[in-house]
């Protein structure tokens, strides 16, 4: 989509967003465009207000100030039209732990109005290709927390939406599956999807991003592409660099040495 003014329309794009939890600012002012079709990494540490952000982004968090825009419509404002724009991974979405990982990829595929025969063909295909066939049958609730990470990416991916926010979508996942939901991805972006993840991996943010943001205290403190954001270093170092190294003090935890 185009603006008037001929300038793209991002897929994602946060202005101003802000969250005070009882007086604490950990997300401020926060702005960025993600530009249709990016692999956008968000990279921070702990604390940094990554979750915050992205819960606010999909609709799962009420801003205090500011506005997200998905494909142009207002988050808040219109919260159907926008969710229908995208899918979504993140460990504070209620789910229906009581379905089996097949049950719950159906629900979600009629809820999005596909054709039954659609639903079962993507179910298939979408629970062999992240390896959980043999789990299909199981309830979510006893998956193990790398098994639900998968059948949320499977429940994001299942009505092929245009952007993908994924809030750390490889912690706990074996490296068998990281390497298929990698290939995944990145089919999806070669596809002309967008997709938008947060990760502590840096390296696995440098090998799959084309675009990244460093956050640090609710603020962003750099971004853009990779290679303008790292510069002449590493990401790592950049991040380090921005957000500051800490040292263990000398003289603390002695008492660890035997
Ligand atoms: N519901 C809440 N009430 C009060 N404070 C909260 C709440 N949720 C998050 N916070 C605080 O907001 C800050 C940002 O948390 P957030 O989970 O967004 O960080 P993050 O960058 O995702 O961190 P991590 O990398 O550790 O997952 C933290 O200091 C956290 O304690």
């Amino acid at each position: 989509m185009t603006t008037p003014e001929g300038s793209v329309t991002p897929a994602l794009r946060l202005d101003s967003l802000t969250k005070d939890f009882d007086g604490r600012l950990v997300v401020n002012e926060l702005s960025l465009d993600i530009p249709p079709g990016s692999f956008y990494g968000i990279v921070g540490p702990n604390g940094a207000g990554k979750t915050t952000t992205l819960s606010m982004a999909t609709g799962l968090l009420r801003p205090t100030r500011g506005h997200a825009y998905v494909a142009g419509i207002d988050v808040w404002a219109d919260p159907p039209a926008a969710k229908a724009h995208m899918g979504v991974l993140a460990d504070e979405m209620a789910t229906f732990d009581r379905l089996t990982g097949r049950e719950l990829l159906t629900y979600t595929g009629l809820l999005h109005r596909l054709a039954p025969d659609v639903v079962d063909q993507r179910c298939d295909e979408l629970l062999q290709a992240l390896d959980l066939g043999r789990d299909g049958a199981k309830q979510v609730a006893d998956y193990s927390a790398g098994m639900r990470k998968k059948i949320l990416l499977a429940t994001a991916l299942i009505a092929a939406p245009r952007l993908l926010i994924l809030d750390e979508p490889f912690e706990s996942v074996d490296p068998v599956s990281a390497r298929t939901m990698r290939e995944i991805l990145a089919a999806y972006v070669d596809g002309g999807g967008t997709v938008v993840i947060s990760s502590h991996v840096m390296e696995l943010v440098e090998t799959m991003c084309d675009h990244v943001a460093i956050i640090h205290e609710g603020r962003v403190r750099a971004a853009g592409t990779l290679a303008e954001v790292r510069g002449e270093l590493s990401l790592v170092d950049r991040f380090i660099e921005l957000v500051g190294a800490k040292h263990l003090a000398e003289g603390s935890l002695t008492w660890l040495r035997s």
